[in-house]
């Protein structure tokens, strides 16, 4: 699947938090990346239909290019709260079932979405005795369980350490072989290592699309500047300086 996002605005109130965002996103696996404020979640929730643009318009295309009108979306928010009573499995089927899986088929969903994130051991637990990482795991077999064409995910590996990180990536980059996979993140290693375009949103305008190597290449301009923190940090600061007027 294909989203092209034309021309879309959004406000909250007289707030402007989107201004005429063109952009097109391929199939594979995309990241958004921004400094706080920039108006991700925004880009997000409009993409996904929760939230109602101002104006422009967002069109999904197969393949074929012909217009999907209502593709399977799958989301999986920033912050999401889930019931601690409830078991695992339970809870990834209760999601399927909500986002339209027939109700017999909603346990064998559930389990392949558990497999595919590497929790199927722990269907049976409460989900109030997973550590972070296992919930944000679970926060993913939800959102994939109905298996969704076009998959948006926010900062899904925030708060993670660094081996849960890595295994929530793999999944990701898994389901992005076959899917649209469309990320927000802080994590220049997640785009590194994940994504194979990349999307920059500076106060709510797109000021880069690309591949990871092109913004690499705009990034390795500052990154000789001397300062604390990573080669990352420094890049990911220089871009932000180089690409938008950052408030
Ligand atoms: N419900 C709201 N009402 C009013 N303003 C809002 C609301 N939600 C977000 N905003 C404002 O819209 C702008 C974009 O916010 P958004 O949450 O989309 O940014 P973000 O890039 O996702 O930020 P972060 O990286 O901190 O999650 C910000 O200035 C924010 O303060």
């Amino acid at each position: 699947m294909q989203i092209s996002l034309d021309d879309l605005g959004f406000a909250y109130g007289r707030k402007t938090a989107l201004h005429e965002v063109k952009w097109v996103i391929d199939a594979g696996v995309t990241g958004l990346l921004g400094p706080n404020g920039a108006g991700k979640t925004t880009l997000l929730s409009v993409l996904i239909g929760l939230l109602r643009p101002k104006s422009g318009t967002v069109t999904i295309r197969d393949a074929e290019g012909g217009a999907v009108v209502s593709p399977r979306f799958g989301f999986v928010p920033q912050r999401f709260s889930l019931a601690g009573e409830m078991r695992v499995a339970d809870t990834v089927s209760y999601t399927a079932w909500i986002n339209g899986v027939p109700r017999r088929e909603c346990a064998a969903a559930a389990e392949q979405a558990l497999r595919a994130v590497a929790l199927a051991d722990k269907a049976d637990v409460r989900v109030r005795s997973l550590s972070g990482g296992q919930r944000q795991r679970l926060g993913l077999a939800a959102g994939i369980a109905h298996d969704p064409e076009v998959l948006v995910l926010d900062e899904p590996t925030a708060g993670l350490d660094p081996g849960q990180r890595l295994r929530v990536r793999e999944v990701i980059d898994g389901i992005g072989r076959t899917r649209t996979v469309l990320l927000s993140t802080h994590l220049l290693e997640d785009v590194e290592h994940l994504c194979q375009r990349v999307g920059v949103l500076v106060n709510g305008r797109i000021v880069f699309t690309g591949t990871v190597e092109e913004l690499a290449a705009v990034m390795d301009e500052g990154s000789a500047r001397a300062g604390l923190g990573s080669r990352f940090e420094r890049g990911y600061d220089t871009l932000i300086d180089t690409l938008g007027d950052f408030e």
